[in-house]
């Protein structure tokens, strides 16, 4: 992959709305500003930029020797494998998506899973992030692919769509919906989506059944600046506002390998201990959660 795209990061959007908050503001500045190699380096590998983690178990022939001069390189592709398979488990719960549908991608990042829903189903995506530096980033990729009619990232509050009722056949957010409320969040998606669309989450959510945020929970919250909301909150939000869940999947054992392995990694970043001992532990769980708006 061509490093310029990352190298040049530095257009400013032409239009950036006043945050609806000084938290979105807050949250507006980390993601303008960040910048971390892990997530820069495993974009480089195919020019898909995510910022979600990974799923699936760890290819160790694809992996091979961790003595050998080329391992952090594979163990940098194998990182990145692990979260477009994530991404693509994601699309899967999106059902039935024609050319002509129109997706959303709430809390799109740099744009890497609006990308890859384009390229599965043909459709057109629309992006929002709080973050200039991202909606540049996805949009300047997009043009770089010429699917820039087709897949657009803006600076936009996720709850405050600009998006005509029932406009969406499905919408989605990855790892995005611990930065707002959820019953505000769940309205604002019922409706944009079109009665029969649907909505996907994968998210982190702390398990009721611990009894309230454990000390690793409330590190994952400080590090990211983010609210972990518990799982029984998505489902009474779901249920308040027309999304029936359809699919409710723990994929907790799934991400474990991902986090065990990039623990081993020159890239880690420090939270890596609190994910994989609250996962341990029972405390937080990674769940994806498929939704039928009724
Ligand atoms: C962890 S990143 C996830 C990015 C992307 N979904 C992915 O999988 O690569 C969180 C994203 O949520 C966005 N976000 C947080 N609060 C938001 C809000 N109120 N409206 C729009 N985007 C928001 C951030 O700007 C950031 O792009
Ligand atoms: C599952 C939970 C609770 C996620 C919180 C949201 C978040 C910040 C996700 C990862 O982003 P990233 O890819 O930028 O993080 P990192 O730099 O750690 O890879
Ligand atoms: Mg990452």
């Amino acid at each position: 992959m061509d490093s310029s795209v990352t190298s040049t990061d530095t257009t400013v959007s032409a239009f950036v709305p006043a945050p609806a908050s000084p938290y979105q503001g807050d949250i507006a500045r980390y993601w303008d500003q960040e910048a971390r190699p892990v997530n820069l380096r495993l974009g480089d590998v195919d020019g898909l930029y995510h910022h979600h983690y990974g799923i699936g178990d760890v290819d160790l022939a694809a992996l091979g020797d961790s003595g050998d001069a080329a391992y952090d390189k594979r163990l940098v592709a194998e990182l990145h494998r692990l979260e477009s398979a994530q991404a693509e488990v994601l699309l899967d719960h999106l059902g039935t998506i024609g050319r002509d549908d129109l997706l959303v991608d709430a809390g799109c990042g740099r744009g890497g899973s609006m990308v890859m829903a384009h390229q599965r189903f043909g459709c057109s995506v629309e992006g929002l992030t709080l973050s200039a530096k991202q909606a540049d980033f996805g949009n300047r990729r997009a043009h770089e692919l010429g699917i820039e009619d087709r897949v657009h990232s803006r600076v936009c509050n996720m709850l405050d769509m600009p998006f005509e009722t029932g406009q969406a056949a499905g919408s989605w957010n990855n790892e995005s919906s611990m930065y707002v409320d959820l019953e505000d969040l769940f309205a604002e998606h019922s409706r944009v989506l079109r009665v029969g669309g649907r909505y996907v989450t994968i998210t982190g959510c702390w398990n009721p059944r611990y009894g309230q945020p454990s000390k690793w929970v409330s590190q994952i919250n400080a590090h990211f600046e983010c609210n972990i909301h518990s799982r029984r909150e998505y489902l009474r939000a779901m249920a308040d506002n027309r999304l029936v869940p359809q699919a409710v999947i723990d994929l907790t054992p799934d991400t474990l390998p991902y986090w065990e392995l990039r623990a081993t990694s020159s890239l880690v970043t420090g939270i890596e201990e609190a994910f994989i001992n609250s996962y341990k532990d029972g405390s937080f769980q990674y769940v994806l959660i498929a939704a039928d708006r009724v």
